[in-house]
């Protein structure tokens, strides 16, 4: 059986559950359910905390895991990442009191505080900054009010908590994080190539519509240029013989655009509708 690690509890846990359902995968009903057998796909599942789920990936006990990229970077463990999963998107950044840095040098001497104590260290490491790093479990944001650490590095969506604390960020992102599938270098057991066609299956849904229209046969080349699809749009005869149907599937996030130029181009009948499951 393969086995999978799952992120039991914060950002990560509720979509990484929904996207395994929606792979067609058992889920567990009750949030204290710690392991969960789905012998019908022969894989098994094991809720753990998500920043715990690299250790386990690195030290070959489980096969693969769902976790953020700034935990697994975090964790410095032997293991790859083999999909991104699109959701739990963040930056990790520095930010300081409002006014009080511009620039990631002005670190040198100074006291961090942070959450992700590994990622940090071999960022300051790399670009020969000394600074003391000050590990904290969370509520980062609060920590230099408090008189702990003079400025962050912390996990930034919105920016609505660093704003709510009078912070400001400043310098590049050390890193773009989202929830990422992790498992252990240059092994491919059993069954994970099905479970990240799975999921990439699960992706395409989401980001793909079907779309279907009619359009006179000798503007067709024209059409299926705007919806060329995966391969090649499907294109197929009308009982009018000066018409043809096309269906393709494009971009949700186009959907519109591209109805407007079809139809400007005398495409009629637009129907969009929505994938419910694919293997591409
Ligand atoms: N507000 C957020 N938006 C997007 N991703 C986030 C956000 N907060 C945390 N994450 C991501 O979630 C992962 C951390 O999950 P984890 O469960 O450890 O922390 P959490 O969601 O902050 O939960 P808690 O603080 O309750 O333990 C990281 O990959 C991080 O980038
Ligand atoms: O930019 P924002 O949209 O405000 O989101 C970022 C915040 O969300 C997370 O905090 P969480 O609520 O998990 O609390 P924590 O700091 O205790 O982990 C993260 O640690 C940031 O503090
Ligand atoms: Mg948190």
């Amino acid at each position: 059986m393969l086995r999978v690690a799952v992120p039991n509890k914060g950002s990560l846990s509720e979509s990484a559950s929904a996207m395994l359902s929606e792979a067609g995968y058992r889920q567990r009903r009750d949030s204290r359910e710690l392991v969960l057998v789905d012998p019908d796909n022969d894989i098994e599942f094991f809720f753990l905390r998500p920043r715990d789920i690299a250790v386990y990936v690195g030290a070959g006990t489980l096969d693969v895991g769902i976790t953020g990229r700034d935990l697994f970077l975090d964790a410095e463990v032997d293991a790859e990442e083999l999909m991104n999963l699109g959701f739990a998107k963040s930056t990790f950044r520095f930010a300081g009191p409002a006014g009080d840095f511009t620039a990631v040098e002005q670190l040198e001497g100074k006291r961090l505080a942070t959450s992700y104590d590994g990622l940090l260290r071999n960022y300051l490491a790399d670009r020969g900054i000394n600074a003391s790093v000050v590990r904290l479990d969370g509520a980062v944001e609060s920590s230099v009010r408090l008189g702990v650490a003079d400025a962050i590095a912390d996990v930034v969506e919105t920016g609505t908590t660093l704003r709510a604390a009078g912070m400001e960020i400043f310098g590049e992102p050390i890193l773009k994080s989202e929830a990422i599938l992790i498992g252990r270098r240059g092994e491919s057991p059993a069954g994970v190539d099905v479970l990240i066609r799975r999921l990439r299956g699960v992706q395409v849904a989401h980001q793909y519509v079907m779309m279907d229209y009619d359009v006179r046969r000798e503007l067709v080349d024209q059409a299926a240029a705007l919806t060329p699809g995966l391969e090649s749009p499907t294109v197929s005869p009308l009982q009018d013989s000066g018409w043809v149907a096309v269906r393709s599937m494009i971009k949700k996030s186009d959907t519109n655009r591209i109805m407007d130029e079809l139809y400007e181009l005398g495409a009629r009948a637009i129907l969009v509708s929505t994938i419910h499951a694919c293997r591409i």
